[in-house]
């Protein structure tokens, strides 16, 4: 029998929220509109312009698109046109090293372990694959991006609905059940579930001080850190 698939999520889970909000959502916030400016002829960025335009009702000018964008930062929408667009503006800010990105101690530890102990891991974040990459390759324990044999986003699908995880296992070409989901979020591990993966939450004291418990985990096991994980008996 194959040694089961990690599939982690990033943002709560190996990385603290906090450095999600406070430091990559303004970042993108306050070079929004400059990166417009700069790139609205790119054909990369022109497109996902055009869908915020789309859902904005149509027609509309590129301040109004910048406008919207901002909004959806300051509410966490995970649009993939968004998330698309921060991924292309996060690049500067690794590259110039206005930040690396922080990874939970025990999370680089242990998935440095289950990768040296034969188990093969993935990432599904709403975060676009390039923003994963990014993150993972300037990491404050360095690139970890050699650990991962794939990347997942929102273009699969979103994280609540259970068909992105059957699409994720059928592309993985793994049975459901030989993947081991880790999140913070237990909507999106009752999604996994019903898919058919196994699933641990992942309960961050400094994420989530109040700790779940009982009926607030909805059954799924409950670590607060990675060194607390079995993935051969998730
Ligand atoms: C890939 S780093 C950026 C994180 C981000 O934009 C985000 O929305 C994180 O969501 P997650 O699914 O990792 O909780
Ligand atoms: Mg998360």
């Amino acid at each position: 029998m194959s040694k089961r698939l990690i599939l982690t999520d990033i943002e709560g889970t190996t990385s603290s929220i906090s450095f999600v909000k406070d430091v990559l959502f303004p970042y993108a916030r306050n070079a929004l509109p400059d990166f417009v400016d700069e790139n609205r002829d790119d054909p990369d960025v022109r497109r996902w312009l055009d869908i915020v335009a789309t859902e904005s009702g149509g027609i509309c000018t590129d301040a109004v698109i910048v406008e919207t964008l901002q909004g959806w930062i300051d509410q966490d929408r995970k649009h993939t046109a968004l998330k698309a667009l921060q991924g292309m503006i996060w690049q500067d800010g690794y590259l110039n090293a206005d930040f690396t990105a922080p990874v939970y101690p025990d999370a680089a530890r242990m998935l440095k372990q289950w990768h040296a102990d034969g188990h093969a891991l993935a990432v599904y974040s709403s975060g676009s694959v390039a923003a994963q990459k990014l993150l993972f390759g300037h990491t404050d324990a360095g690139d970890l991006i050699p650990l991962f044999s794939a990347f997942f986003d929102t273009e699969v699908g979103h994280k609540r609905d259970a068909a992105s995880y059957r699409t994720i296992a059928a592309r993985l070409g793994r049975p459901a059940a030989e993947i081991v989901f880790l999140s913070d979020v237990v909507e999106e591990l009752d999604a996994a579930r019903d898919a058919g993966l196994r699933t641990v939450l992942v309960d961050r004291r400094e994420d989530y001080p109040q700790p779940r418990l009982g009926e607030a985990t909805n059954g799924h096991g409950r670590v607060e850190d990675f060194s607390g994980i079995r993935p051969d008996v998730a």
